[in-house]
């Protein structure tokens, strides 16, 4: 038994089908990227997979339990695309926003103990962020703002996180150090993540696999050791030129 399983999932926004018939297997420790282009169904599939939405056909197991079963998602971190859009001029001090990943797990009117503080000191420090906890969210920079979010995804110690294009509007060097936290959370932290980008070549170099999409479906030639410009150009539907080849496990520039 995988720790993840897609098992023929399908789903429809009421009569456009999205995605058709998924299937996939995620042992724990891995670091997938997902690519494809817009509207290929990428946010919707992992929407599914953190089971906020129900598919039309087919399920979801985490170790053999559907998500939809699972009470307590804890185990679970999400870092949706729209925490980019967040409302910074709400008036939220930096430890409050993080404070919110534990939700989940001690209910949204419930007071939070010292210990609950600690555990959010504790994931401003995993994100090299926790000297500015008091300050007001509207306050931070693209590239720490995302690396609140992420705290607050880890806040409840997840198993497993999700990420939706994480990348979008920020500078190579903060991509750069969200690439190394990231490494740092899979290898030394043992968690499992699955990160939507349109960043191909960054990404075919730091995960272990790459899921591609097209129209709803998974694309079965897109390992990272297949992809090639025709492959590529054939899921986006537009040419894709490529500077960097894939061989011997590695990847050398043209
Ligand atoms: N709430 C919604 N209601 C109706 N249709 C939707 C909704 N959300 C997404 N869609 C449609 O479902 C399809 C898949 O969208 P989805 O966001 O999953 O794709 P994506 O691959 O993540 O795209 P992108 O790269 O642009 O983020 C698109 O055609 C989109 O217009």
């Amino acid at each position: 038994m995988s720790f993840i399983e897609v098992k023929n999932v399908s789903f429809s926004y009421e009569k456009k089908n999205v995605l058709d018939n998924i299937s996939l297997n995620i042992e724990k420790g891995e670091f997938i990227g997902i690519i494809g282009p817009n509207g290929s169904g990428k946010s919707t599939l992992v929407n599914i997979m953190v089971g906020n939405l129900k598919p039309s056909y087919g399920e979801v197991l985490y170790d053999g339990r559907g998500i939809l079963e699972i009470k307590d998602k804890s185990f679970i971190g999400y870092v949706p695309q729209k925490s980019y859009s967040f409302n910074t001029s709400f008036p939220a001090s930096v430890k409050e926003v993080v404070s919110m990943g534990l939700y989940s797990k001690i209910g949204l009117f419930k007071r939070l103990s010292k210990n609950h503080w600690n555990e959010v000191i504790e994931a401003l420090e995993i994100v090299d962020m926790s000297e500015y906890k008091d300050r007001l969210i509207g306050m931070l920079s693209g590239g720490q703002l995302q690396r609140i979010f992420i705290a607050r995804a880890l806040v409840s110690k997840p198993d497993i996180l999700f990420l939706d294009e994480p990348t979008t509007g920020i500078d190579i060097k903060s991509e750069k150090t969200l690439y190394e936290l990231l490494d740092k959370l899979n290898k030394q932290k043992k968690i499992t993540i699955i990160m939507i980008t349109h960043n191909i070549w960054t990404i075919t170099e730091k995960v272990s696999r790459i899921i591609c999409m097209s129209e709803g479906k998974v694309n079965e030639r897109c390992e990272a050791i297949n992809l090639t410009e025709s492959n590529l150009t054939g899921i986006y539907g537009y040419p894709i030129k490529m500077t960097k080849h894939y061989h011997n496990n590695n990847w050398s520039e043209e």
